[in-house]
C-alpha cells in the first residue's frame, strides 16, 4: 500500500532527526545519576554518623509532606471508664450527614425503637464542610493489647482531621455547632411527659401524647403567631435574662369560656417546646411550704400548669378571707400571697427556663393581685370560634383546604352565634362524609341562640402581651 509505506517512511525520518537531541538527554540523565551516587558514597564514607543523621533529618523536614499541617482530634468512646459524651454527640451528628452512597454502613436498632439507624462504619471517611473549610471524619475500631495481660480490647474512636490553620474555627465554632445540632435533634425526638400532683407530691410521669399542635389549634392566625413568637423569644433569651437579673421564666394567663382550647393550647405549647408539663392541682397543696417543696421536684424546661385558678382552691386572699365559706383561713396554710411570691420568682429561682400557665373561665373572679401588670407576662383570651378558626378545623377534620360552597353560610352563622371550637369539633366528627357533616353543622348553628359580639376576629384584641415586664 503506497499510503502506508509513505507514512512509515515519515515516522522513521522524524525519529532519525531527533536522535541527537535524545542522546544528549540520555547523557545528561546518566551524569545526574552518577553524581548522586558519588555524593551518596561520599556521604556514607566521609561523614560521621551523627552528622549523617542530622542531615537526613533536615532533608526530611524540607522535602517530606508535612504531617504537622494536619491537626487530628480524637473522640474516644470511653473517657477512662466513663462514656465520652463527645463521642456520642459526634456519632449522632455524623448520622445526619452520612451519604447512603458510602460503600460501608453500620445499621443499628434498639428493641424499643421502631426504625433502624444508619451509622458510618469502620475505616469509612466522611468529609464535612463548615464556614468554607473542609474536615474529614473517620471511624476507627482497633484492637489494643492490655498492658497487664494478654487480653485485647476494642478501642472505638472517631477522628477529625483538618488543616491546622483552622484549629480555632473547629474548636470554637464547628464543635459547638455540632453539640447544638445534636441537642436540637434530641429535643425533637423527646417524648413530652406530664406529671400530676397528688397530696404527697408529683406522681410518676406518663407521656403527654396529646395530639394538639399549633397547626391543629383553631385560633386567630395573628394571635397564634404572637404566641409562637413569644415562646421563641423566651427560649433564646437565656443570656438576656441573666444580664437583666431576672429569673428565666414566663407566665401566661389563658382565659375564656369552656371548650375554647385553653388546655389544647397548653398541650400545643408543650409539644412545640418539648417541655414537660407539671399539672398542679391547688386543692392538693396544703401550705406555702409544701408548694415550695413541690417546686423543688420540678425540672428545668418545663411548664407548670394551674388550671381553673378561680375555683381550684378556696385559697385565702391577702386579707385572710376565703372566697367560699366551706373552709376557713385557718384550715389552709396556703395563701394567695404564697402563690404570688412563687409567681414573682422568689421560689422559682431554683430553676431555669420555666413557663407558668394559669387558666380560668372567669377572669372577673380572679383576685386583682393576680392580674397586676408584671405577674403574668401575657394574658391570652381564648374566645369563641371565628371563621378563620373554623377553616383550620375544616382542614384538620374534613381535609377541606380550599373553599366549599357551604362556607359563606357557615361564616355568616359563626359571625352571629356564640359557638366554641369544642362544639364545632364535635359536629365535624360525626361522619366521614364532608357534605353530611357540613349540612349537620349548619343545622346545629341555626339551632343555636344568637349572641351579639360572639366572636372577636382581631388577634390584637384577644391577646394582651405584657412584654415590657419580660
Ligand atoms: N381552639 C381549638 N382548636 C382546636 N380544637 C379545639 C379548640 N378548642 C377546643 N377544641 C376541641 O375541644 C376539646 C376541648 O377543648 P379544651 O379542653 O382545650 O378546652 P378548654 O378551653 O380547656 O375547656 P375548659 O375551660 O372546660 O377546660 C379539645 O380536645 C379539642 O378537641
Ligand atoms: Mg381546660
Amino acid at each position: 500500500m503506497p499510503l502506508r509505506s509513505s507514512l512509515q517512511k515519515g515516522y522513521i525520518n522524524t525519529i532519525l532527526q531527533e536522535i541527537p537531541a535524545l542522546s544528549s538527554l540520555f547523557s545528561a540523565y546518566a551524569s545526574i545519576i552518577t553524581t548522586i551516587m558519588l555524593l551518596r558514597t561520599m556521604f556514607d564514607q566521609f561523614l560521621p554518623p551523627q552528622v549523617r543523621r542530622y542531615v537526613i533529618k533536615a532533608l526530611k523536614y524540607y522535602w517530606e509532606p508535612k504531617s504537622s499541617d494536619t491537626q487530628t482530634l480524637e473522640f474516644e468512646e470511653k473517657d477512662g471508664r466513663s462514656p465520652n459524651n463527645m463521642f456520642n454527640v459526634a456519632e449522632a451528628y455524623l448520622c445526619t450527614i452520612i451519604s447512603l452512597d458510602s460503600k460501608r454502613l453500620r445499621i443499628t436498632k434498639k428493641e424499643s425503637e421502631s426504625h433502624f439507624n444508619i451509622k458510618f462504619a469502620k475505616s469509612q471517611q466522611i468529609v464535612d464542610s463548615f464556614e468554607g473549610i473542609s474536615v474529614t471524619w473517620e471511624y476507627l475500631n482497633e484492637k489494643q493489647k492490655k498492658e497487664d495481660n494478654d487480653l485485647t480490647k476494642i478501642r472505638r474512636c472517631l477522628t477529625l482531621k483538618f488543616d491546622q490553620i483552622h484549629r480555632d474555627i473547629v474548636l470554637t465554632r464547628y464543635l459547638p455547632s455540632i453539640i447544638k445540632k445534636v441537642e436540637h435533634l434530641k429535643n425533637q425526638k423527646k417524648a413530652v411527659k406530664i406529671f400530676s400532683l397528688e397530696t404527697r407530691g408529683f406522681k410518676a410521669p406518663v407521656n403527654l401524647d396529646h395530639p394538639s399542635t399549633f397547626d391543629t389549634l383553631a385560633m386567630d392566625p395573628n394571635q397564634k403567631k404572637a404566641i409562637i413568637d413569644d415562646l421563641d423569644l423566651f427560649v433564646r433569651r437565656r443570656d438576656f435574662y441573666k444580664k437583666v437579673g431576672k429569673v428565666w421564666k414566663r407566665g401566661y394567663l389563658l382565659y375564656g369560656p369552656p371548650g375554647t382550647g385553653k388546655s389544647s393550647l397548653i398541650a400545643a405549647m408543650a409539644n412545640y417546646l418539648k417541655f414537660d408539663v407539671y399539672d398542679l392541682q391547688l386543692m392538693n397543696v396544703r401550705s406555702d411550704s409544701s408548694l415550695k417543696d413541690m417546686m423543688l421536684q420540678t425540672s428545668n424546661r418545663s411548664i407548670l400548669v394551674i388550671e381553673d385558678i378561680d375555683c381550684s382552691t378556696n385559697m385565702p386572699n391577702r386579707n385572710g378571707t376565703t372566697p367560699s365559706k366551706s373552709k376557713s383561713p385557718s384550715d389552709s396554710k396556703f395563701s394567695l400571697s404564697g402563690l404570688l411570691n412563687f409567681i414573682d420568682g422568689l421560689w422559682s429561682c431554683c430553676g431555669d427556663e420555666r413557663i407558668i400557665i394559669f387558666t380560668t373561665n372567669h377572669l372577673e373572679k380572679l383576685d386583682p393581685a393576680l392580674l397586676r401588670p408584671g405577674r403574668m407576662d401575657m394574658h391570652i383570651h381564648m374566645s369563641y370560634l371565628t371563621f378563620n378558626g373554623f377553616k383550620i378545623l375544616a382542614a384538620n377534620y374534613l381535609n377541606i383546604h380550599n373553599d366549599h360552597w357551604r362556607f359563606r353560610e357557615i361564616e355568616e352563622l359563626i359571625r352571629c352565634k356564640k359557638v366554641t371550637p369544642a362544639e364545632v369539633a364535635e359536629e365535624l366528627l360525626k361522619s366521614d362524609n364532608a357534605e353530611v357533616v357540613l349540612e349537620g353543622l349548619v343545622k346545629f348553628l341555626k339551632g343555636k341562640k344568637n349572641g351579639a359580639g360572639a366572636t372577636t376576629t382581631k388577634g390584637d384584641e384577644v391577646l394582651e402581651a405584657k412584654t415590657d415586664n419580660i
